[in-house]
């Protein structure tokens, strides 16, 4: 058996049209576009290129990109004004502050100190807590893109075993959530789960957000299973995933690395943004996305 190849970057470009549309409508009744900050610190070459594709990407679905890049050796109170700026800007619904900051600055303050309805990430501790509690809110861009495949490969997910590797606020902890709100039974692994392959082989659904390039095997896999490679790993054989692409032997239904859950980050980026600008305008969209 050959797993079904799940298109990420399809599903992301039809993501990104319907944003688009969207955004027209903002634009329409607010008398203007909605806005994405993004503040890079530091020239961390793969951040680099990131910044710049989402910044490419916000243009095309006709909003706003504001790009703040700051020197490595920016100080925590420089960027905490930065910030404090950003959410008053009324031109401003969405601010992304790139991850990870430079050693010497304070992650966890930055984080805290953005407007939690402009935290499009949806990293700050009240989105977190809204989500953990079903209240509205944003939610990480990386988790919702991946639950919007899973839906779209399963339908309803109910009842479903999933298991999602990493344990990281980021992805890891918020995938397990979302997945317990579409009423799946679910395990969060990590790097002290006792035979994890034997955790692995019971799941229907496996997300891996490990950071380990090819770790999850073909014979830890269910047959039949959907699996979802969050994994970004650039290895002298290009850019890899934490899923063996062996497993698609075994696999029902699998995603690439690239071509993914990479792709889906941004459009979920650009969805959450439009979200936010629509709400603080009062503009009600045509549609759900
Ligand atoms: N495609 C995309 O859009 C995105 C991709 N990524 C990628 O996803 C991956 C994970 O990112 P992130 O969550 O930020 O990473 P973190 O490093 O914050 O978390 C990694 C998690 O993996 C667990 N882990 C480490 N080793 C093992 C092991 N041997 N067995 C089981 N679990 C293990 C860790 O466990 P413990 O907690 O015990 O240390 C931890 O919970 C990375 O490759 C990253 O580049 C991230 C964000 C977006
Ligand atoms: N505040 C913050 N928010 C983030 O969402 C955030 C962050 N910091 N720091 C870094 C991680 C990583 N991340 C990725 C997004 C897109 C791709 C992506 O588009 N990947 C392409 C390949 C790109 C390539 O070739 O390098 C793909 O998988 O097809 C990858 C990784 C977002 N992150």
């Amino acid at each position: 058996m050959t797993a079904r190849n799940i298109d990420g970057k399809a599903f992301a470009a039809g993501l990104r049209a319907r944003v688009a549309e969207g955004a027209a409508e903002v634009i329409a009744k607010a008398g203007r576009k909605p806005g994405l900050a993004v503040v890079l610190v530091g020239e961390d070459p793969a951040s680099a290129v990131y910044v710049r594709s989402k910044g490419k990407a916000t243009i095309a679905a006709g909003m706003e990109s504001f790009e703040h890049r700051l020197p490595a050796d920016t100080s925590q109170e420089t960027l905490e004004t930065l910030v404090d700026q950003l959410n008053a800007d009324p031109a401003v619904d969405g601010i992304l502050v790139q991850l990870p900051l430079p050693r010497h600055l304070d992650e966890s303050a930055i984080i805290t100190r953005i407007d939690p309805d402009k935290d499009v990430d949806g990293f700050h501790p009240v989105n977190a807590g809204r989500l953990a509690t079903g209240l509205p809110g944003f939610v990480p861009c990386t988790p919702l893109g991946c639950l919007m495949l899973l839906r779209d490969v399963h339908g309803d997910l109910t009842g479903l075993d999933a298991v999602v590797i990493g344990r990281s606020n980021i992805v890891g902890k918020p995938m397990a959530q979302l997945l317990i709100g579409d009423s799946c039974t679910v395990t969060v692994a990590h790097s002290r789960t006792l035979d994890l392959p034997a955790v692995v082989k019971r799941a229907d659904i496996v997300v891996a957000a490990v950071g380990r390039a090819g770790m999850v095997k073909p014979d830890w896999t269910k047959p039949g299973a959907t699996l979802i490679d969050v994994g970004i790993n650039r290895t002298e054989a290009g850019l890899v995933g934490d899923i063996d692409p062996a497993c698609a032997e075994v696999a029902g239904a699998m995603t690439p690395v690239p071509g993914g859950v990479g792709p889906m980050t941004i459009a979920v980026l650009l969805r959450n943004t439009l979200v936010s600008a629509a709400r603080r305008e009062g503009v009600t969209l045509s549609q759900d996305i």
